[in-house]
């Protein structure tokens, strides 16, 4: 897969973001999220011996005791800056794009074991995740100010398989004053897996 990237917003000045302080371990954060999320794929996947989740629930803890004394501020977090590869978070799975404008995004997504419903499928309520951020991405790139989601709305036209490259589609619709209409399509081969319409509403200045 090409490189994750989340550019189409990374360099816009609504963004406003502070340069990554390189000395806090921001080098090697994406590798962190993904060994993390690589763990919880196989951790969802396996049936592990006891003493092994006796050692995993032991060194989990100490590294949870060692990251209480490390908590800031949101406006210092790392984790989930757009500028940072795969946004260094385990919620949403990579997006790999292949083409980004001021009113598209297309590009590939993989979902593991981590996002599994039954039966191969993916659970149902991570498709939204995946929606609300890429069209998030479409309605805040090209310039335009910062919005919020309104509603996302979501067809499940057919089920969609975890461990498979999938494809995304994601366009910039139509403006009518403050609301910015934002649609996606998600695709196993030639199979649209699952649509989606989303209204974002343009902050008011001062509008957290
Ligand atoms: C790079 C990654 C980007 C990721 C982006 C992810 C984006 C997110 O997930 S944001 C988090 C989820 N969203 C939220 O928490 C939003 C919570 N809601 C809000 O903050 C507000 O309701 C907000 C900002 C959406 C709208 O409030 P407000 O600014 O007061 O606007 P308001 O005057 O009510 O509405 C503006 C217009 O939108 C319409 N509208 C607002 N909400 C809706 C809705 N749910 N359905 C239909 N129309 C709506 C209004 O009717 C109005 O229309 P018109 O101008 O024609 O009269």
């Amino acid at each position: 897969m090409a490189e994750t990237s989340d550019q189409g917003v990374t360099g816009d000045p609504h963004w406003n973001l502070t340069p990554l302080p390189a000395d806090r371990g921001a080098p090697d954060l994406p590798r962190l999220a993904e060994a993390l999320r690589e763990f919880n794929d196989l951790m969802t996947g396996a049936v592990a011996p006891p003493d092994l989740v006796k050692e995993m629930l032991r060194q989990v803890e100490a590294f949870n005791s060692e990251l209480r004394a490390h908590q800031v501020p949101e406006r210092d977090q790392i984790i989930g800056r757009i500028d940072v590869p795969g946004r260094a978070q385990g919620l949403i799975p990579v997006v790999h794009t292949d083409s980004s404008g001021p009113d598209h995004l297309h590009g590939r997504v993989r979902f593991g074991r981590y996002y599994l419903g039954r039966n191969g499928a993916v659970y149902g309520g991570a498709i939204p995740l995946l929606f609300d951020s890429l069209l998030g991405r479409v309605s805040n790139g090209g310039g335009r100010l910062p919005s919020r989601t309104a509603y996302l709305h979501v067809d499940y036209r057919s089920i969609t398989p975890i461990g498979t490259d999938l494809r995304f589609e994601a366009r910039f619709v139509r403006e009518e004053g403050r609301k910015r209409f934002i649609e996606g399509a998600l695709y196993n081969g030639d199979t649209l897996c699952a649509e989606a319409e989303g209204l974002f509403i343009t902050l008011r200045p001062g509008q957290a």
